[in-house]
């Protein structure tokens, strides 16, 4: 968990962030969310002290960040940013096991996750290992910096933007893909984005800020229907389909049946994510299940629907 208490940024007498108090939950996606220069890429860049705070403190899990040494507080801290900026001269592998070759760990266990890491992320090892960067699309390049951010295991990930340079289609399968890498690794992400879409999609929290302050931290579900001001119900408000969609729960949708092969969704599960499944997948339809079993199913016409009837 990370801790923001007070925390302040100043630029001469041009004051970034002010006064930012707030939790990052363990194991969660949180997104920090706002305008532009509204102070995101400031406050996540005071997380892991690529800059320094004016005031204020930042705690990871009870300690006092501004107490450990950057690079061991980087080694504990992935950081993903829009166009990746791997090495050129270095080969996918080579790119991906830096930080393990920097700690000097095991050139032969090194290798090993390399490979399982690109597997994670949907790169076969074989066809990806021993390329050079410039050989790989912009979606590509992308997955190989998730897989470096990920390569020392730390348990917190910062991403600036991450998905900011892909084309929406290609972004959106990245999102999903790394929706379910984070189902199996829980760890906690800070995510900054200025698209509403982006942070309601794949968000647990949400910390929308304006001009440096914090306007609401919340679950999407509480921003979109309990919004503590004008600004968040506006701000809120610009992507409002897809923001309804993500305020109900397959559980409020499912009907009795079943389709054999359709993607399967958890019932917590909102139904702006099996938007998003369905379009990825070309499917009309998906399956809903429970710790029980398959509940049933939820088609496309059902969420259509939906949207009419709150316009
Ligand atoms: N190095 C700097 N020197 C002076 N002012 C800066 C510096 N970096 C950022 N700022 C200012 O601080 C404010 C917050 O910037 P920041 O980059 O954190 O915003 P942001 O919300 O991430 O914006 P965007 O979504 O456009 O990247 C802006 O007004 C910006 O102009």
């Amino acid at each position: 968990m990370i801790e923001l208490k007070g925390l302040q940024k100043k630029y001469g007498e041009r004051t970034a962030v002010e006064d930012l108090t707030l939790t990052f939950p363990a194991g969660k996606i949180t997104a920090l969310l706002g305008p532009s220069g509204c102070g995101k890429t400031t406050t996540l860049r005071m997380i892991n002290r690529l800059i320094e705070p004016t005031a204020g403190s930042i705690s990871l899990n009870g300690q006092n960040v501004l107490g450990i040494r950057p690079e061991v507080l980087r080694r504990n801290m992935g950081y993903v940013i829009q166009r990746i900026g791997l090495f050129p001269h270095l080969t996918i592998g080579q790119n991906v096991a830096t930080v393990p070759d920097l700690l000097k760990q095991d050139r032969k266990q090194t290798r090993q996750k390399v490979d399982e890491l690109l597997q994670l992320v949907g790169l076969d090892p074989d066809l990806f290992r021993d390329k050079k960067p410039a050989e790989l699309s912009g979606g590509q390049q992308q997955r190989v910096g998730v897989a470096r951010a990920l390569a020392a295991d730390p348990p917190v990930l910062l991403m600036d933007e991450p998905f900011g340079a892909l084309d929406p289609i290609a972004r959106e399968k990245l999102q999903l893909e790394f929706l379910d890498i984070q189902k199996r690794l829980s760890k906690t992400i800070v995510m900054v984005t200025h698209d509403i879409s982006e942070a309601i999609l794949m968000a647990d929290c949400i910390a929308l800020m304006n001009e440096g302050r914090l306007e609401q931290f919340g679950t999407p579900d509480e921003l979109i229907h309990q919004p503590a001001s004008p600004f968040v119900r506006r701000f809120m408000g610009e992507d409002a389909v897809l923001t309804q969609l993500a305020g109900i729960s397959l559980a409020e949708l499912v009907k009795p049946g079943h389709l054999e092969g359709a993607p399967v969704l958890s019932s917590s599960d909102h139904a702006r994510l099996a938007l998003s499944v369905m379009l990825r997948d070309g499917v009309d339809a998906v399956a809903v299940q429970d710790h029980s079993g398959v509940l049933g199913v939820v088609h496309y016409s059902d969420l259509l629907h939906l949207q009419r009837s709150q316009k």
